[in-house]
């Protein structure tokens, strides 16, 4: 009897602290937004999910477009409407400009020494503004068009072989070897490898590189998993950061040979990569900042991290949903062959002329977003939409549920690429219709604002260009051989990036009647 009295003091008490405590912290803390109920330790990491970005899609589906919530102990928001989209990037973003610090792409970045990870400051703003102007910029662009041009002639050389042989393709394998071919000739004037068909070291090293940076690691959000390994990451984060060291200190130095030979690099015949670029940016004695080697070697893993599976991706996505939309295939086909006709091969500069390809790929983005959500962390505390957002807080922008936002598409489910080229979404001029980067928030595939996609326009010329040739020159079948008419699955894969569940393996078959290139 005494023990049960106890028992329901003990109980009584604890309830009125927990409510008092709460009372009181929540007055400190202030208003946070809708939250499901967490668990302790793990908070809200259960809901997450295999696929991050479906898992928070059904998340705002039940507490709405604005969500708080926990992953460990770290505090996260999420926004998945294109209202609250515009709101933060006008009006919030600089409380947000920093990435989460992620243990595994802090050691592959030799501390945040890259771009993308780098903590928004000057370093960041100096490295940003060489982007624009120099290292992404047109004018390099242009400079290093005839590299894409002949990787993507080899490419289709390829495929053409084995339409001939009548092999099957595994396309997205195919399209991986084709953009880490473009990135590393422009970056360091080197092909992943010397044959044609194979990618060789510099692919599987970004392969293992793109892996670890998208694995959650439970030392970034358990404190008492701080200093132990327990999912072994340690070994293989080493390995290949010790691989890629030993490759760019060969091409650094390679280049720096070719350059004591000439003079200077871009003497002669020689076309200027971005590695010269920043080797010359680094012996400036005038620049603005020093680059170090390892700023150097951290810019050029970035833009093979985030320049080549994204954009492989997105083309065999694109070129997935055309197998299955066979009249948006022929109309894009027929679109190519009045403008191109059928005694060339389509090149980048068709692309302003060709506005229902560029419909597809912006109807393919929206729908497969390579980069699903946009992650930033708060450096400030601030106010959104009425709701106190703490400092440190991690941001999720879920892309993909803009893409997919039922008020502001019509039938979103649906690969519909006229929607874009209905009076509504022209402005003045001819093809000037709903750009993608950052002004339009129900369709945002490379984020918005200062820390949005710097390789966009590489990716707008890359995109169209392969898809567009794909479909040019080759018909395509679906299926393994035994069974072509089971259409090609859409079903995404587990991981933070947006990859294909199935390979996408499918016949070739030729189109044009002569050689194309
Ligand atoms: C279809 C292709 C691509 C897509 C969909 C894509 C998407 C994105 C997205 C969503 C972000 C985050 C933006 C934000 O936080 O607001 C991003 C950042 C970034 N992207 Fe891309 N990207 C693509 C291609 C490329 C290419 C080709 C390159 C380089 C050549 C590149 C380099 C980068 C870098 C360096 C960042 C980090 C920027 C920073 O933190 O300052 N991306 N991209």
């Amino acid at each position: 009897m005494v023990d049960s009295q106890f028992f329901i003091l003990a109980f009584f008490i604890g309830s009125i602290t927990i409510v008092f405590l709460r009372v009181i912290l929540g007055k400190k803390r202030g208003k946070l937004p809708p939250s499901p109920r967490a668990l302790p330790v793990i908070g809200h990491m259960h809901l997450l999910g295999p696929i991050p970005h479906q898992a928070l899609n059904k998340l705002s589906n039940r507490y709405g477009p604005l969500v708080h919530f926990y992953i460990g102990s770290n505090p996260c928001l999420l926004i998945s409407s294109p209202d609250l989209a515009k709101e933060f990037f006008r009006n919030h973003e600089t409380s947000f400009l920093n990435r989460p610090k992620l243990s595994n792409l802090d050691y592959l970045t030799y501390g945040t020494s890259d771009m993308a990870m780098a903590p928004y400051g000057p370093y960041w703003k100096y490295m940003r503004k060489l982007c624009m102007t120099e290292l992404l910029g047109t004018r390099t662009l242009d400079r290093l068009l005839s590299i894409r041009r002949d990787e993507m002639n080899i490419f289709v050389r390829l495929i053409r072989e084995k339409a001939e042989t009548g092999e099957a393709v595994d396309v997205g394998a195919e399209l991986m070897k084709l953009t880490n071919n473009v990135i590393s000739r422009m970056l360091l004037r080197k092909r992943c490898s010397d044959k044609e068909d194979e990618a060789g070291e510099v692919q599987s090293i970004v392969k293992e590189m793109n892996s670890l940076s998208t694995k959650f690691n439970l030392a970034d959000s358990f404190w008492f998993c701080k200093n132990l390994d327990l999912q072994g990451y340690r070994t293989r984060l080493k390995n290949v950061r010790d691989k890629f060291d030993v490759l760019m200190e060969k091409v650094i130095s390679e280049h720096k040979e070719a350059r004591n030979e000439k003079g200077s690099a871009g003497d002669g015949d020689t076309v200027k990569d971005v590695l010269d670029l920043l080797i010359d940016i680094s012996e400036d004695e005038n620049a603005e900042m020093r680059l170090t080697r390892e700023n150097i070697k951290a810019f050029v893993m970035n833009i093979f991290g985030a320049g080549t599976d994204s954009s492989a991706v997105t083309i065999s996505w694109g070129l997935s949903e055309l197998i299955n939309h066979p009249n948006v295939m022929e109309k894009a086909q027929e679109e190519i062959e009045s403008w191109v006709g059928r005694n060339r091969v389509l090149e980048e500069s068709d692309i302003a002329n060709l506005p229902y390809l560029q419909a597809i790929v912006k109807e393919t983005l929206r729908l497969h977003p390579s980069g699903p959500l946009v992650v930033r962390e708060s450096t400030e505390d601030c106010t959104i939409d009425g709701y106190n957002i703490p400092k440190r807080t991690r941001l999720f922008v879920n892309l993909w549920a803009l893409g997919r936002d039922s008020e502001q598409w019509e039938k979103p489910l649906e690969f519909v690429p006229e929607r874009f080229l209905s009076e509504e979404w022209k402005q003045q001029g001819k093809f000037q219709f709903l750009d993608l980067r950052g002004q339009h928030f129900s369709l945002l595939p490379f984020g918005s604002g200062r820390r949005s996609c710097p390789g966009a326009s590489l990716a707008l010329l890359l995109v169209p260009t392969v898809l567009g040739r794909l479909i040019q020159c080759f018909d395509w079948k679906a299926g393994d051989g035994e069974n072509d008419d089971c259409g090609v699955s859409m079903e995404e894969k587990a991981g933070i990036t947006l990859l294909r569940a199935h390979p996408l393996v499918c016949h070739p078959v030729a189109r044009l009647p002569f050689p194309p290139v």
